[in-house]
């Protein structure tokens, strides 16, 4: 090209926010000095019979990261289907990366937790280990996950708070370090961040939080950034039956960039640092998935557009709590 014109289309090309490209497996740093894998496979809701396919399909397909939780009550599928990559010579156990999370009704049990994902999982560690919301709920209710009250209402354990529940977890990494790799959170907003910081002796690696063009959560993102807190954006896609797909600014950008509004929704995290989950059992959908790109600065600003009339959470489970969330103030405040 004559370097005069290529100087002038670099003059008018916005210039890329990430360079080099990012890719599905770009490793990003953590507070505890290992990495977590850009992009990894989400598995809320992902049905008994095929959630094991869809893992297999996805570390075949290059996956290294796959983010797990007791609550989703397949962690024994995903465990076969770690079983099998790992048998078969697809993966070792140390190229992958698996999050699983604390349920609720486990907070004052970290450590038998812990052990049943391990158990369910079938390994002997995860990456990563997460309280998957800052809510203590009755381990002794009418469920051993969703204890309620009989007006229905959500079984809350009043005698116990989030931030014991993060010593409970800082003495577990202590006791098991061979068990769990780093500790950290979800769903916090700055409100309980805040709160658990002032406590903590372990700053969490991650937060992992709920994070798309509809809900940027820039609040919690710069909290996060300055204390050195990795976030992980969860249903970046608008999880289930998402209007995301059908935005005009997420197509505009597709188009520009030839490829899906999928590919633009999740790449709109590494733009910002963060990894992110994306969560599909359909073979093309985790291919598709993985060919994230590089967004530049128009590109971003359009994307940023799309929450300026109102934001949108699509997962806010019914425990009766106020999380902190600038956009969902009703309920009982166990911030502490
Ligand atoms: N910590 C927490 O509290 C939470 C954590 N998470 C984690 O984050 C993961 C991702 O979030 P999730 O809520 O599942 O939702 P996502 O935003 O990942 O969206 C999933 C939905 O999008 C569909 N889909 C996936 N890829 C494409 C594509 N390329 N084109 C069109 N449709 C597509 C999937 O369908 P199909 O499967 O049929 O292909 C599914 O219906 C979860 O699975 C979980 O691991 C999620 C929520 C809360
Ligand atoms: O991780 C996914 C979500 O947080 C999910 O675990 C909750 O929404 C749960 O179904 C609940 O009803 O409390």
């Amino acid at each position: 090209m004559n370097p005069a014109l290529s100087k002038f289309m670099l003059a008018r090309t916005p210039k890329s926010i990430l360079d080099p490209a990012p890719t599905m497996n770009t490793a990003i740093p953590l507070n505890t000095g290992a990495t977590i894998p850009a992009l990894g496979l989400g598995t809320w809701q992902s049905a008994p019979g095929e959630v094991k396919a869809a893992v297999i399909h996805a570390i075949e397909a290059g996956y290294r990261h796959i983010d797990c939780a007791f609550c989703y009550q397949n962690e024994d599928e995903v465990g076969e289907a770690l079983a099998d990559v790992i048998e078969r010579g697809i993966v070792k156990r140390e190229d992958l990366f698996i999050t699983s999370k604390l349920w609720c009704t486990f907070h004052t049990r970290v450590e038998e937790g812990l052990q049943k994902s391990l158990d369910l999982l079938k390994t002997p560690y995860v990456d990563l280990y997460l309280m998957h919301w800052p809510v203590p709920m009755n381990p002794n209710g009418n469920h051993p996950l969703f204890p309620k009250h009989p007006d229905g209402s959500r079984d809350i354990d009043h005698s116990t708070t989030h931030v014991q529940t993060w010593k409970n977890l800082e003495s577990l990494i202590k006791s098991s370090p061979s068990k769990v790799k780093a500790i950290g959170v979800a769903n916090y907003s700055v409100k309980y961040l805040e709160k658990l910081l002032a406590q903590a002796t372990i700053v969490p690696a991650v937060n992992q939080i709920e994070n798309h063009p509809l809900l940027p959560q820039q609040e919690v993102v710069d909290l996060c950034k300055a204390k050195g807190i990795h976030i992980t954006a969860y249903s970046p896609l608008g999880s289930t039956g998402s209007p995301l797909f059908k935005d005009e600014k997420v197509n505009e950008v597709a188009k520009k960039h030839s490829v899906g509004p999928g590919v633009v929704l999740l790449s709109y995290h590494l733009a910002r640092s963060s990894s992110v989950l994306a969560k599909s059992v359909t073979p093309s959908r985790i291919d598709e998935n993985r060919k994230l790109i590089s967004l530049d600065a128009d590109d971003m600003s359009s994307l940023e557009a799309i929450s300026k009339d109102g934001v949108t959470r699509f997962v806010y489970p019914p425990f009766g709590v106020n999380c902190g969330f600038p956009d969902k103030t009703e309920g009982l405040d166990l911030s502490g």
